[in-house]
């Protein structure tokens, strides 16, 4: 018979949706999806729209679930009213298929190859890693970062290709997957900072969780002391053009300068505002619409 899933589905306040997704990934063992959220986007747009989101979550149909069920219940009533007047709806339980669930959202989340050697994986996954294999163990949760998005992906194939022997420094760490990875890849001394705060608290709990050690930190790029063999921004376009002198600032003589966040159509804006940091642009790869550019400093 077809394996069966109980979709747990709540609709709450927007605002209560970090808080409620932590808890119900903490109950269910699984990962969450939240109605109009895609995983890593670029745009903060989908999250003002609606005061109220829905969040899904999917639990084994099993003697438990209606504990689990009375626990959701009541963590719901205790922390709506922090989040507004409304008494939010009860939760649905809709029985689903496997083979539903599986097309849905978590396909878009399982262990996927980056790279010659890089895995990333959901916790929830079991996976057999062939020898050699660099394993990132990471759930969806509240920072970009998950390995979904094309930018992430370039940027972890960009610094697999480069090895990383010497420093490297992550700007906008978001999940802190790249600095995982770099660390993994076997870089020295790895920093990791993010103007966001709770993304640093999330790439604090993934380090713990992968049994990584990296510096992540809120400080601003210009004060991070040091110089680095290799420093990687994930950043949109105009903030990588506005931040330019101080990324440049923070390469190593010899080092390198990795950049995505970039849409195709915005490559030659980046181009012409690295064009007089005496960078040179040693190769630029794309997938879909979005671009990397990995740039060289002179020794
Ligand atoms: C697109 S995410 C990249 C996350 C991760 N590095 C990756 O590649 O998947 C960009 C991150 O940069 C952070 N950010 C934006 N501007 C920044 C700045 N000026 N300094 C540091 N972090 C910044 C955001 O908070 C966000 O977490």
């Amino acid at each position: 018979m077809d394996k069966t899933w109980a979709e747990v589905a709540c609709e709450v306040p927007a605002a209560m949706v970090d808080l409620l997704a932590d808890f119900l990934v903490e109950l269910s063992g699984n990962g969450v999806s939240i109605d109009n959220l895609e995983l890593d986007t670029f745009s903060l747009d989908t999250m003002d729209e609606a005061p109220v989101k829905t969040v899904r979550a999917y639990f084994t149909p099993d003697d438990e679930l209606e504990g689990k069920l009375d626990a959701l219940i009541r963590f719901i009533q205790e922390h709506a009213p922090a989040y507004g007047d409304a008494a939010p709806a009860p939760p649905t339980v809709t029985t689903i298929r496997e083979e539903d669930w599986a097309t849905g959202w978590r396909q878009h989340f399982a262990p996927t190859r980056i790279g010659r050697k890089l895995v990333i994986k959901p916790t929830w996954e079991p996976f057999s890693p062939e020898p050699g294999d660099l394993v990132i163990e990471l759930d969806p949760g509240m920072a970009f970062g998950t390995g979904t998005h094309p930018t992430t992906r370039l940027c972890l194939e960009a610094l697999e290709k480069l090895g990383t022997a010497g420093d490297v420094l992550d700007v906008g760490t978001g999940s802190g997957i790249l600095a995982m990875a770099a660390v993994k890849l076997g870089a020295q001394r790895v920093v990791g900072t993010d103007i966001d705060p709770d993304a640093v608290a999330v790439a604090r709990e993934n380090c713990a969780m992968n049994g990584v050690t990296a510096e992540l930190v809120t400080t601003p790029l210009a004060d991070i002391p040091g110089q680095f063999a290799v420093v990687l921004a994930n950043i949109l376009a105009e903030d990588l053009v506005r931040m330019a002198a101080d990324l440049t600032a923070k390469v190593a003589p010899g080092g390198f300068l990795i950049l995505s966040g970039i849409l195709v159509e915005r490559e030659s804006y980046v181009i012409d505002g690295f064009a007089s940091t005496g960078l040179t642009l040693a190769e630029t790869t794309r997938e879909g619409e979005w671009s990397c550019l990995l740039y060289r400093a002179g020794q």
